[in-house]
């Protein structure tokens, strides 16, 4: 494993208010890995940051091996540069089938690299059924997305960022609105796309976290609080004091 992003000292002030207070964070390739803390400690400034909506006051922001600054770089360039992310509420074409979106995804390649990577490899009919599989849609691909349900539009979309082939997905409280089964499947769709892939994802959701079984990064007021395996972050004091004893 070798890493594939890295953040050093990144601070950002909102009105004079520090967000995000000289934080520091690595992510190997492959990886998965959970983010927690409280209300505004910094997780969606972070994937903001990483993502090039929001950009940082101090600090340094590296990817990928040629180690490339993302900080000089637009939001676009960046989600060409490998950068997939998925927000809370899922935006996927509700009028179209799920092959269609699906199909629209896979239209929209990295780069130049990929197309002839995907032409020498699988054709666009087989990707689409691969990446159905992967997100449990398979039986679903001739369905208007605007049928499916809240869970499944959820897969689609997580499909729809896997068809573009990030090498780091950036998720968002994924559990969120789910039903138990629903959270199950996602737990596993995450497990197996984080083996080819760094996955990052923010949840609150303690349970669907142990489920993920990986590395966990608590964020609070802006910086690391603490890190490692779940077990080992919810035996901290002052995790405890700051996130699970309130
Ligand atoms: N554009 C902005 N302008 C002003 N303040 C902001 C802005 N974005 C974030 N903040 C502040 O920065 C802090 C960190 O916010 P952020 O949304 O990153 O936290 P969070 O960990 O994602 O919280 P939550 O779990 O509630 O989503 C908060 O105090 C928030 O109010």
């Amino acid at each position: 494993m070798s890493t594939l992003l890295e953040m050093s000292g990144v601070s950002v002030s909102f009105d004079g208010f520090k967000a995000i207070n000289n934080l520091s964070f690595q992510i190997a390739e492959p990886e998965l890995r959970a983010v927690i803390g409280p209300n505004g400690a910094g997780k969606t400034t972070f994937m903001d940051i990483v993502t090039g909506k929001t950009k940082p006051d101090e600090g340094s922001v590296i990817f990928g091996e040629k180690s490339v600054s993302l900080i000089g770089m637009s939001e676009s360039q960046i989600s060409r540069a490998g950068i997939g992310r998925k927000f809370q509420k899922p935006t996927v074409f509700e009028a179209q089938s799920v092959r269609e979106n699906l199909a629209m995804a896979l239209k929209n390649p990295r780069g130049p690299f990929d197309v002839l990577f995907y032409r020498k490899t699988k054709s666009g009919a087989e990707r689409i059924e691969d990446i159905a599989s992967q997100v449990g849609l398979s039986d679903q691909l001739t369905r208007p997305a605007g049928e499916l349900s809240h869970g499944q539009k959820q897969w689609l979309e997580i499909g729809m960022l896997l068809a573009q082939d990030p090498r780091l997905l950036l998720v968002d409280e994924p559990a969120a609105g789910m039903t138990p089964a629903e959270r199950e499947k996602t737990t596993d769709i995450l497990v197996e796309a984080a083996k080819t892939r760094s996955v990052v994802v923010v949840e609150h959701d303690m349970e669907f976290v142990r489920r993920l079984n990986c590395k966990v990064t608590v964020l609070n007021e802006g910086s690391v609080l603490a890190e490692g395996s779940l077990d080992h972050v919810t035996q901290n004091p002052e995790v405890i004091d700051v996130y699970l004893g309130r």
